[in-house]
């Protein structure tokens, strides 16, 4: 039997910031400084060591970073405060609210308060908005990162079947509206937790993308010989991170994105990328 070839996200990432560095140089001597804000709620560990990761990418890249920190007791007034203190901050050229925000906050009214032109997620609705009239604009960072994923390792992306599992807000609705755009024109079907017999449709997909969050759901029999499958969602154990993608899919798929450097790296480095464009639109 043979194994499927590795998508390596942290490689992609590399590349992609290679090339960012040197947009940021030039940036700097027109005299533009790009500056990453972001704002964290709560004592969660994933999210500070998620956070972390992405202060330390804009270092690499020369782009600032402001970081904004708030209790898990925090308002609905202190998080709205915090972001429209960012959205004045001219040093902040864009910045995220880090996801999920606690329980007792109300996340689309802070997402609707971020300043759209500062929305290095492309989660405001004004720029979902303009991903669905197709104008150009910030988009959601894992999307982004899947599909150029992809576009590094020559997969074939129009015209193809796309299985995508899950439709979150930050990685399975924008990337069906990203796939059906013109630039891409794949096929997608959209599935969920009330899709019957999830395994048919993936079986017939050239490209499936696992984002639903439950540890090891799709299964080998669920591939088509060949495929491509990119494990998106994560489930943290005391054994460690449980991909959405059991492992042994490697025996049938042509190539894997492992759930770990494989889609994670690409997000951090397309957030970086909507920092740059931003400043460069400006
Ligand atoms: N407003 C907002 N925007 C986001 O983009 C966002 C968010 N909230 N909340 C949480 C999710 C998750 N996410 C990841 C980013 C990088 C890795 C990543 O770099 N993972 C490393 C491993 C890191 C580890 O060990 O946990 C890897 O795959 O190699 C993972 C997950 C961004 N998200």
């Amino acid at each position: 039997m043979t194994t499927a070839t590795l998508l390596d996200g942290k490689a992609a990432a590399a590349d992609t910031k290679r090339e960012l560095t040197e947009r940021v140089e030039t940036l700097k001597s027109r005299g533009i400084a790009p500056g990453l804000g972001t704002v964290l709620v709560g004592d969660d560990p994933a999210s500070h060591s998620y956070v972390g990761g992405k202060h330390r990418d804009c270092a690499q890249v020369g782009i600032a970073s402001i970081r904004v920190e708030l209790p898990g007791t925090a308002t609905q007034a202190d998080v709205e405060a915090a972001v429209l203190k960012l959205n004045a901050d001219p040093a902040c050229t864009g910045f995220i609210v880090q996801l999920p925000l606690p329980a007792h906050i109300d996340t689309h009214a802070v997402l609707e308060l971020i300043d759209p032109a500062k929305d290095a997620d492309g989660l405001h609705p004004a720029n979902l908005g303009r991903l669905v009239l197709g104008m150009p604009g910030p988009l959601p960072c894992t999307p982004r990162g899947i599909i150029d994923l992809l576009r590094r390792n020559h997969v074939p992306v129009t015209g193809q079947q796309f299985c995508v599992i899950g439709c979150g807000l930050t990685v399975g609705r924008p990337l069906g509206l990203m796939l059906t755009r013109s630039s891409e024109h794949a096929t997608v079907t959209l599935c969920h937790e009330a899709t019957q017999d999830i395994a048919a449709h993936a079986r017939a997909a050239d490209v499936v993308v696992a984002a639903a969050g439950v540890a090891h759901l799709v299964k080998p029999d669920w591939i088509k010989p060949g495929a491509t499958v990119l494990s998106v969602g994560i489930t943290r154990t005391v054994e460690g991170i449980l991909g959405d993608v059991h492992p042994d899919v490697d025996q049938v798929a042509g190539s894997l994105a492992p759930p770990v450097g494989g889609v994670g790296p690409m997000t951090r480095a397309m957030l970086l990328t909507n920092i740059v464009e931003a400043a460069e639109r400006n």
